[in-house]
This record gives structure tokens, sequence and C-alpha cells, in this order.
């Protein structure tokens, strides 16, 4: 099991700020974190990472504490929460993701160019490995962050908002490294706004605001009922059949 979430509460210096998560996930699966801002998506993120407080029930990722695991897990932060001027180029912001295993004062081998070079290539970027970071568009960076945590070669990845602010192109790109990774047993979780995404590309959603509303398949979990419990009412139905959400 990658992950075990029982009855859990987490968050920031003794408060939760999301409870009642009861979650599993076995490797080879995607897990999609649905909710509208604020709900907690990134707070459960982090938890899973050792980066924010359990104040209750269980939290395992791979049968032990987060903190102990968190040499088998990546991760891809949204990509606005980086300084776009860091003078390092797209390579060298790829080889970073191998640090943990060179430690950053060795000098780099050739498997470790190897990798990088492979990591950049299977976001479609082999060609910009010598440009700037910041020179690079949105998309395009969000990618080269990808190529960062697969040079790490993580056993459960997870990504913050991968296709915010992503154009097309790059939302291919990365959708298929993320149906290669499950295939070769990567786990993955990630969050997101898009609902129609989470659909198409997970497994398993957990829909969550304050506290966790709804976990299962998608078909099960991403009901009109369950959206308006969650969103808070603003979910409406259409003749079509399809729930729209509306900003409150
Ligand atoms: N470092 C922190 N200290 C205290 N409270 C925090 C901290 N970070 C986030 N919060 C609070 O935790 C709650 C959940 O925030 P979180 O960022 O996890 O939500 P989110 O679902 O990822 O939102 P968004 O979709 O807007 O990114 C919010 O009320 C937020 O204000």
């Amino acid at each position: 099991m990658v992950l075990r979430f029982a009855d859990t509460s987490v968050g920031y210096h003794g408060v939760a700020v999301l409870t009642h998560v009861d979650l599993s996930l076995e490797a080879g699966q995607c897990l999609a974190l649905a909710g509208p801002n604020g709900a907690g998506k990134s707070t459960l993120i982090k938890a899973v990472l050792g980066l924010t407080e359990v104040l209750a029930g269980t939290a395992e990722v791979f049968g032990r504490t987060p903190a102990r695991s968190r040499e088998q897990c990546g991760y891809v932060p949204q990509v606005g929460d980086l300084d776009p001027d860091f003078p390092v180029t797209a390579a060298q912001v790829v080889l970073m993701g191998r640090y943990r295993r060179i430690g950053w004062w060795r000098p780099t081998r050739a498997t470790d160019r190897r990798a990088v070079t492979e990591a950049l290539d299977r976001v479609g970027l082999a060609d910009e490995a010598g440009r700037r970071f910041g020179l690079l568009s949105g998309g395009q960076r969000q990618r080269v962050l990808l190529a960062r945590a697969l040079a790490a070669e993580p056993e459960l990845l997870l990504l913050d908002e991968p296709f915010n602010g992503v154009d097309v192109v790059s939302q291919e790109a990365i959708l298929s490294v993320l149906r290669e990774l499950t295939r070769s047993g990567t786990a993955l979780l990630l969050s997101t706004h898009d609902l129609a995404l989470a659909r198409d590309v997970a497994d398993l959603v957990c829909l969550i605001n304050g506290r966790q509303w709804a976990f299962g398949p998608p078909g099960e979990v991403l009901t009109a009922d369950q959206l308006r419990s969650a969103y808070g009412g603003h979910a409406i139905d259409l003749a079509d059949g399809r729930t729209v959400l509306v900003e409150p």
C-alpha cells in the first residue's frame, strides 16, 4: 500500500484545516484531489511529504510515517511558487532532482547527466536543455519541474495543480508522461480544480473542502449531489446531465 490515511486531520500550529481524511492508494494508481480554493489540497500533499502536522488519525506512506518515506516520494510544486529569475538552465534544474542520490557536493557522473537528458526527453524538452529556466513558457517550466521529479525516480509522485496556466501542448505532454508512469507502477497524487480532467486521468478521486466529502472512483465521487455538498451549493445541474460549478 502506498498511502493509507484513516480518519486523519492535518493542519498548522495545532489547528486542523482538513479533517476526516480516509483514503488509500496502491502502486500504479492515480488519485486526484479535488475541491475549491482553500479546501486543503496543498495541505494534504504537504502532509504526505511530512511537511504539515498530522493532528489526529493515521497517516501512512509506504507503511511508515510520512517523514520516514520522504526518499520514495517526488514532488512537483506549482510553477508559480518558484522565482523565474533564478539564473539556471533547464538542465541544471533537472539535475537538482539527482542531488538526493549523488549529494549536492559531489561531482555529477555520466549516469546523472544521462538521467537528466532522459528526463528532459520524456517531457519533450530535450532541445531546451541549455535554455535559461526563467525564459521558458509557464507550461515548459512546469514540464521542467516534472522532469526534475522524474530524474529522482520516485515511487510516489505528488503534483500540486500541474495543469494550472499550462497550454494544451504542455498539458498533453504532462498527461502522456503521467499515463506512462502509472503503467510502469508509479503511484500519483495530484491536486486539480479541473473536474473533467480528474475524471479523465484519475483512477480515484478524493473530494475535499475542509473535510473529506467523498473518496472512490471518479464516476461515484463526481456526482451532482457530492459536488453540491463539497462546494457548498455552488453546483448547478444542466439539462444535458452535466454539472457546472459556480464560484460563490
Ligand atoms: N502555512 C500555513 N499556515 C496556516 N494556515 C495555512 C498555511 N497554508 C495554508 N493554510 C490554510 O489552510 C487552508 C487550506 O489551504 P490549502 O492551500 O491547502 O488549500 P488548497 O485547496 O490547496 O487551495 P488552492 O486551490 O487555493 O491552492 C486555508 O484555509 C489556508 O489559509
